[in-house]
């Protein structure tokens, strides 16, 4: 990594410390043992942190072991196993996970060398058993006898780059290559810049991303949402670009009013960026609802992020809204997320209605009913890998093929329910040229009466002062070292007769 973690300091009293670093490194240890078994990091950290009353910076110490570990095992494993003298696969696997524990401690975190390498030994004694601990000691005193630079010296190929990359930036060698190709094929990078901005990439998928909250408008407006933050000792900012956005310095979301009822929420401002240009591109033609009133649909709208802004935004338009989506435990976090704007509805002339379907079936069913169409189509989410720390090792090559048939048949069985006149926002959160370019392309070839339209006009549109580094269209590719949100990828569609 190129940008290395700062260790918070504890706010726990020195006497105390030992313990509550235990407790620490404990629930990160807890968290890795259930990704293994097939659990998500982000899901899993919060329980154990509750479950072990942690709190402020011993909380903020558990989630950057946690998330290094996860993330820059690609990296620390061939430490672990030349520092070990053994391929990995001898190692148990319950063991190793305490061995990354100790390693990010070690060349990712500024902890001192003796306190890395003596409480990783005693977490072992406790979680791995007498025995394990002695190996534990030897692997650790063996790294802890170079620093990082030496160790990626050791272990990182110099050839090729995208190898290289791989144990360095550690991501799988596919990710690299598909993300090199994604920044040559959006027209992010050329072929004289790509090595560098490839580098800058997969270093951002390493590095916490910004907490993004979205004001969702006409139920709380931004200065508010600020005011409503700092009112809980957090302090936070309007977002420069996103007028609905605002930045999280610090805190807990979750000790927010306004986002426990509703009126805002934690959202990427890339996908705040898509809900509101889907709106903002003018149609041609009147809404074709009685009145001149639009209809909308998010085709695939669980858990609802989008859907919240998109219903704030009709309730604003005198728009309807239809939120489908096809797993029903889903559609319930959908109807739980605009349950604020259905109250609001309620005064308007909207109708913000969930329902529970297969999105592919919804021209058949529907045909031209609706003049605005989110699909926001299921992805590898290799836009979003910051966030889900487990992501990159868990996707494999074989979801692009499953995945693109959906993304073809989503999108295909969307355009006949467009109105003439009417737009749909093709969305992911996923670079990925087969997921991305290739879809819109094929769907495109089927459909002649549909045009897409350059997007980039509809971002210039909906923020302030992002009209450079949008590639060059019809497409917007956004990216997390350039943007600084998840690497989202929209294009917009216009149905022509
Ligand atoms: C990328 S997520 C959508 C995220 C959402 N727009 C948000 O902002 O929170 C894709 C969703 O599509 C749903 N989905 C998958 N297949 C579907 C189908 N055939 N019809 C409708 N929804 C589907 C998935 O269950 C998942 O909730």
């Amino acid at each position: 990594m190129s940008q290395r973690p700062t260790r918070p300091r504890s706010a726990t009293p020195p006497r105390a410390r030992g313990r509550s670093g235990d407790a620490a490194r404990l629930a990160a240890y807890t968290v890795l043992r259930s990704v293994a078994a097939g659990g998500y990091a982000n899901l899993e950290l919060p329980k154990e942190l509750r479950r072990r009353h942690l709190r402020g910076r011993d909380a903020a110490f558990a989630t950057e072991l946690t998330y290094g570990a996860c993330r820059l095992c690609g990296f620390y494993d061939p430490v672990i196993a030349l520092a070990a003298d053994r391929p990995l696969e001898r190692l148990d696997e319950a063991v190793l996970d305490t061995l990354r524990l100790g390693a990010h401690q070690l060349l990712g975190m500024r902890v001192p060398a003796h306190a890395a390498a003596d409480e990783t030994v005693a977490l072992a004694r406790q979680v791995n058993g007498a025995g394990a601990a002695g190996l534990v000691n030897a692997v650790m005193r063996r790294i802890s006898e170079a620093d990082r630079e030496t160790w990626l010296a050791r272990v990182v190929p110099t050839e090729p780059l995208t190898a290289r990359l791989a144990v360095e930036q550690s991501h799988p060698e596919w990710i690299v290559k598909a993300l090199r190709q994604a920044l040559i094929g959006h027209g992010a990078s050329t072929a004289g810049t790509v090595d560098e901005d490839l580098e800058r990439l997969l270093a951002a998928d390493n590095a916490a991303p910004e907490l993004h909250l979205v004001a969702r408008p006409g139920l709380i407006e931004v200065e508010e949402l600020v005011r409503a933050v700092e009112s809980t000792a957090a302090t936070a900012a309007a977002h420069p670009h996103v007028p609905t956005a605002v930045v999280l310095d610090h805190g807990d979301p979750g000790a927010i009013a306004a986002i426990r009822d509703g009126r805002a929420a934690v959202q990427d401002a890339g996908s705040q960026v898509v809900a509101a240009a889907l709106v903002a591109t003018p149609r041609t033609g009147p809404g074709h609802a009685p009145g001149g009133r639009e209809r909308w649909l998010d085709l695939c709208a669980g858990p609802g992020g989008k859907a919240g802004l998109l219903a704030a935004l009709a309730v604003r338009h005198d728009a309807d809204l239809v939120a489908n989506e096809v797993a029903p435990h889903r559609a319930t976090l959908v109807e739980q997320t605009l349950a604020a704007a259905i109250e609001a509805a309620r005064g308007s002339a909207s109708r913000i209605e969930v329902r529970t379907g297969d999105g592919r079936r919804i021209g058949a069913e529907e045909p031209a009913a609706y003049d605005r169409i989110l699909v926001d189509a299921p992805c590898t989410g290799l836009g979003a890998l910051r966030r889900r720390p487990e992501a990159r090792w868990r996707r494999t090559t074989a979801d692009l093929a499953a995945l693109g048939t959906l993304q073809r048949e989503l999108l295909g069985g969307a355009l006949p329910a467009l109105a003439p006149g009417g737009i749909l926002a093709y969305a992911t959160c996923s670079p990925h040229l087969a997921e991305t370019t290739f879809v819109i392309a094929d769907v495109l070839k089927k459909h002649p009466n549909v045009q897409q339209i350059d997007a980039r006009a509809a971002v210039a549109d909906v923020t302030t002062g992002w009209t450079e580094d949008l590639g060059p269209g019809p497409g917007v590719q956004l990216w997390p070292h350039i943007h600084g949100t998840d690497g989202m990828f929209f294009a917009l569609l216009r149905r022509e007769g």
